[in-house]
């Protein structure tokens, strides 16, 4: 019997991708004038976040967070709800003043590797057939906000035993992405 809680979505069993999904929407946790914003394409790259700047629902140590091209993402209802947490960071998360909840995570740096691509949280959509998360980002970033250090080979663990390879950073491949993206800046490696 484990009792670690990680996030409902990885707890309970992850669920597989519908086949064919063409995606839906997502709603803020407000009970009333909930925030929507539709996703008009599958995710990519989903997995479990534990920096602590993603969102996360109430007693989750992990955030889960793919993206998705900016242009299939658009704001249908409640807009006047959303504001950016930090204009400074890197990936600007437009959230509901009310409740909270990340609607989407934007990069506005054109100069980015994951420019072009928004951050989004498919555990808020009614749907389902979203991608499932395949690997887990900024683990150790957990003990930032408050896991115990002791826990960590027991939560690496855990992640293992769902099929989620627990890295300290991003995926090999996106860490290779977007090492790549600067070589090419830099004139090192032909660009595209
Ligand atoms: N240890 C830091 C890591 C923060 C971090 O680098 N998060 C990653 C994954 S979401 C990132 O790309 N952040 C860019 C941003 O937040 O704008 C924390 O937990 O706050
Ligand atoms: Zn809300
Ligand atoms: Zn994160």
């Amino acid at each position: 019997m484990n009792t670690l809680k990680l996030h409902p979505a990885l707890d309970n069993g992850l669920q597989p991708a519908a086949a064919n999904f063409t995606g839906g929407t997502l709603q803020c946790l407000c009970a009333t004038d909930k925030v929507e914003v539709k996703i008009d394409a599958q995710t990519l790259h989903n997995h479990a976040c534990g920096c602590s700047k993603c969102w996360k629902p109430q007693n989750a140590t992990f955030a889960v967070i793919a993206v998705v091209p900016r242009d299939k993402v658009s704001v249908t209802a409640h807009g006047e709800k959303l504001a950016i947490v930090d204009e400074t960071a890197t990936i600007q998360r437009h959230a509901c003043k009310q409740c909270h909840a990340h609607l989407f995570g934007r990069i506005e740096n054109k100069d980015h590797a994951f420019y072009g691509l928004d951050f989004v949280h498919t555990e808020l959509s009614p749907q389902s057939g979203w991608a499932a998360p395949s690997f887990a980002a900024f683990v150790s970033s957990i003990i930032e906000t408050g896991t115990p250090p002791a826990q960590m080979k027991a939560i690496r663990e855990r992640l293992r035993s769902i099929g989620l390879e627990p890295y300290d950073c991003l995926s090999p491949d996106l860490m290779d992405a977007m090492a790549t993206h600067v070589a090419k800046q830099k004139g090192l490696l032909p660009a595209a």
